[in-house]
């Protein structure tokens, strides 16, 4: 199945909501019932000629304030975030108030304003000559950190990449072992420490290693502990300041993973993350199954981070590059 099937299949959460949204929007029109189904050409012609029976014409909608506001209305719900409704709206009443319009060019419209806001940042993740390129991977506790690096370690051992893990959530043994599971899985060695024992250490000794063994990418899993702030902040300086040590360059890019189901809570995320570590991406789990998928949007809009994967599921191959033209299609329900 490719990806973007499986993308418009388990998008329907956040789809179903504004492509139904969109659809509920023009049908609200006491005008837009819709116009009586041309008489078919029946008769010996249209039998001979196997004239299908025309369908019937889509209702429409005079776009004017009153359905700008419902728009606006429905994308907000749909977590685009007041600032993004508000200018998609606008672009996509310039120089159409008063045509009629049925929900299909509505979502065509739709779709494409998103993909505009979108492509910009669909970016993969860069890859470095540098050996190993170092990736640190931060995000919250079940974000879905563990189950990234495990995918994209995978897909990069398929490319024909070496890979190396070093589990740096080192005080929690069920991220360790999930992430020596998800090892196993991708063909790949995962460096792990004794429970409790200093992250920037592990991070240290996996950079050796993987300098040694002329490791192509590290990635170097985190803790996620927002609650204490503090903690965390001077934890993943630690990291960065020592495994600069080794290569004053690293790491080349720091992943922040996002759970779509949080919704606007990953605005939130991305702002503290950023305070925390120097974000160069971002990647968002999870947009199988929610209604929230519209919160990518609002992230492009306002950040304008790379977003370099997106993931769907909870399999090795549930992750993919992010593409905005799919995602802006799929996302509106076309
Ligand atoms: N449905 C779905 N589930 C996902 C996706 N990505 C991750 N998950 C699930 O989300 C849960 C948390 O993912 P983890 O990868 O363990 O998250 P983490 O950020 O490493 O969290 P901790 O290990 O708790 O720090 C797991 O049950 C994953 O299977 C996704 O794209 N879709």
């Amino acid at each position: 199945m490719s990806f973007f099937t499986k993308l418009r299949e388990r998008l329907t959460g956040s789809s179903s909501k504004i492509g139904a949204g969109l659809d509920g929007i023009v049908d609200a029109a006491p005008e837009a019932a819709p116009a009586p189904a041309p008489v078919p050409s029946g008769g010996i012609v249209g039998r001979l000629f196997g004239t299908a029976p025309a369908k019937p014409e889509e209702p429409r909608r005079a776009l004017d304030d009153e359905m700008l506001e419902e728009l606006e209305d429905m994308l907000v719900q749909a977590d685009l975030g007041v600032d993004t409704a508000l200018r998609v709206t606008a672009n996509i009443a310039e120089g159409r108030m008063g045509r009629r319009l049925s929900s299909t060019e509505l979502k065509e419209l739709l779709a494409g304003e998103i993909a505009r806001i979108m492509t910009p940042v669909a970016r993969p993740l860069p890859l470095y000559p540098k050996k190993p390129q170092v990736v640190l991977v931060v995000g919250v506790n079940g974000a879905g950190k563990t189950t990234t690096i495990g995918k994209l370690a995978s897909q990069f051992r398929a490319a024909g990449k070496s890979v190396m893990i070093a589990a740096g959530d080192t005080f929690r043994a069920a991220a360790v072992e999930q992430l020596q599971i998800w090892g196993q899985r991708a063909g790949v060695p995962v460096m792990v420490a004794a429970q409790g024992s200093d992250p920037a250490s592990l991070a240290f000794d996996a950079m050796t290693r993987a300098e040694a063994e002329g490791t192509d990418l590290l990635m170097i899993d985190t803790a996620g502990r927002l609650q204490n702030r503090q903690d965390l902040m001077e934890e993943l300086a630690k990291i960065v300041r020592v495994i600069r040590k080794k290569d004053p360059t690293a790491p080349h890019n720091t992943l922040l993973v996002l759970d779509a189901t949080t919704g606007q809570n990953a605005l939130n995320q991305v702002e503290t993350f950023r305070q925390l570590a120097d974000v160069s991406g971002l990647v968002m789990t999870k947009l199988d199954g929610t209604a929230r998928g519209g919160v990518l949007v609002a992230l492009a809009d306002r950040f304008g981070l790379p977003i370099h994967a997106i993931g769907v599921g909870e399999q090795i191959d549930d992750l993919d590059a992010f593409d905005a033209n799919d995602f802006a299609r799929a996302l509106v329900g076309l």
